[in-house]
């Protein structure tokens, strides 16, 4: 039977702006007031997707959620007409408008975590949607999430939706960025890798000092019981907390998996040689562990140039290529790295560089825009068919952000009532394109 791993890529909404808002992301601290191009990053997203459905890769496109989010500004006490709220809200609290704003959940990386079926008790693809509770902007997407998700993925035969986990520290999940699934086929069970920033219950364990540890263990190992994957399908891997100190504030941000390989700085986890160790015992058959020597690529260019954050995709030849950001190109080192990388003998045979800069200046390389759903043909089969990248469908949604996006935003536009109407006017429209029934609270 056929298998797949399919990329679901976020397409960047109508309100994508530099806030500042991700304490611990360097990017998003850096670029905070910078002026944003909503219209260009939705169509930089768009081609690094349309580029893979080209390679003969299976790509899809998941939805921007609605923003400004009026509800929860409304949650908050600022009352009145739509254009009131965000008047009230800009002149008393900005914070909270930009927090309400943000295009984040372009991020699909963060939207969930995924199990596929070979690797479930019950034999369903799995969906948690992530809660991402610790930013509070972040925060905000699950239930929208859940909604999109199942829109995409309806057919109760093949795919499982849970709640996204209790809102509480405790339990901060941050999807699929901290989630990386190897195997031989993707339709063969394999191993979860669950990074974990910290442990939420158990003190004695080593946490960051600086920055925050969004991901906790206690969120992982319920997400993998929710999920049905036992104990010889996961290994859990704490992530170094010096490098979440150092910007790394998600493993997809320092180590990468496809199939059997897996890319990863050396000073990615905490007590590696013992974890790679389990994951090897666990994993049949023969596994490429690549590990980045600091004196090769340091912790600050792999998060100023996002060489991990890139995407090990299995072209149909059988041979692998890494889509990267073309910040990686123009960086020296990490440019010779990567020309080394292709020569070294493992399934990595060659890289792609796409400009997603756009995404990056808010801490966002290729692989945090998208979402894996390994698949296997009746799967496949049994998605929406229309959330799938094709010739058509790209012209289609080109031609949507053109018609509908700006290609200026500064934060004191997120006020605009207008841009609240432009982006319902645009949702509106793309969710017919997509088929996805009303999922925004607009249309309830
Ligand atoms: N996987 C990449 C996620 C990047 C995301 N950035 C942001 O939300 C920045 C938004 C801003 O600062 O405007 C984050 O940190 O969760």
């Amino acid at each position: 039977m056929k298998q797949f791993e399919a990329n679901f890529d976020g397409l960047v909404g109508p309100t994508h702006n530099y806030a500042g808002l991700s304490f611990g992301n360097v990017a998003s601290s850096q670029n905070a007031t910078a002026p944003s191009n909503p219209k260009a990053a939705a169509l930089q997203g768009l081609k690094k997707a349309k580029a893979l459905a080209d390679l003969g890769l299976v790509q899809g496109i998941i939805a921007p959620q609605e923003r400004p989010d009026v509800y929860t500004l409304r949650q908050l006490g600022f009352s009145g007409t739509d254009a009131q709220v965000l008047e009230k809200a800009a002149k008393t609290s900005p914070q909270w408008l930009q927090a309400c704003a943000s295009a984040s959940s372009m991020w699909t990386a963060n939207a969930a975590t995924v199990s596929p079926s070979a690797d479930t008790s019950d034999g369903k693809v799995h969906f948690t949607p992530a809660n991402l509770v610790d930013k509070f902007h972040r925060s905000i997407e699950a239930d929208t999430t859940s909604r999109i998700l199942q829109a995409m993925f309806y057919d109760k035969r093949h795919f499982k939706h849970h709640a996204p986990l209790p809102m509480h520290a405790n339990l901060g999940d941050e999807g699929a960025a901290n989630h990386t699934r190897l195997c031989q086929q993707y339709d063969e069970s394999g191993v979860e890798i669950f990074v974990y920033g910290q442990s939420a219950l158990n003190p004695s364990m080593p946490k960051p000092q600086k920055y925050p540890a969004r991901q906790t263990l206690e969120a992982s190992q319920a997400i993998a019981r929710l999920h049905g994957v036992d104990d010889d399908c996961s290994v859990f891997i704490q992530q170094n907390p010096q490098v979440i100190d150092q910007g790394v504030f998600h493993n997809d941000v320092i180590a990468v998996g496809n199939q059997n390989v897996l890319l990863f700085h050396e000073q990615a986890f905490f007590d590696r040689e013992a974890k790679l160790q389990e994951l090897q015992n666990k994993f049949d058959g023969e596994l490429h562990l690549i590990k980045v020597p600091s004196s090769k690529v340091s912790v600050a260019d792999a998060v100023k140039t996002y060489l991990f954050n890139t995407q090990i995709v299995t072209l149909p030849s059988g041979e692998m290529a890494i889509i990267a950001p073309t910040d990686c190109e123009e960086h020296v080192g990490v440019k010779a790295y990567l020309d080394e990388l292709v020569e070294l003998g493992t399934p990595i045979k060659q890289v792609l560089y796409f400009d997603v800069k756009q995404s990056m200046q808010n801490g966002g390389g290729p692989a945090c825009l998208r979402l894996r759903v390994a698949m296997n043909e009746q799967e496949l089969n049994a998605v929406n068919s229309q959330v799938l990248l094709n010739d058509e469908r790209y012209q289609i949604l080109t031609k949507w952000v053109e018609r509908h996006y700006r290609d200026r935003l500064l934060p004191q536009d997120l006020a605009d009532p207008q841009l609240l109407m432009e982006t319902r006017t645009a949702l509106d429209e793309l969710t017919h394109i997509l088929k996805l029934g009303s999922i925004y609270p607009f249309q309830r």
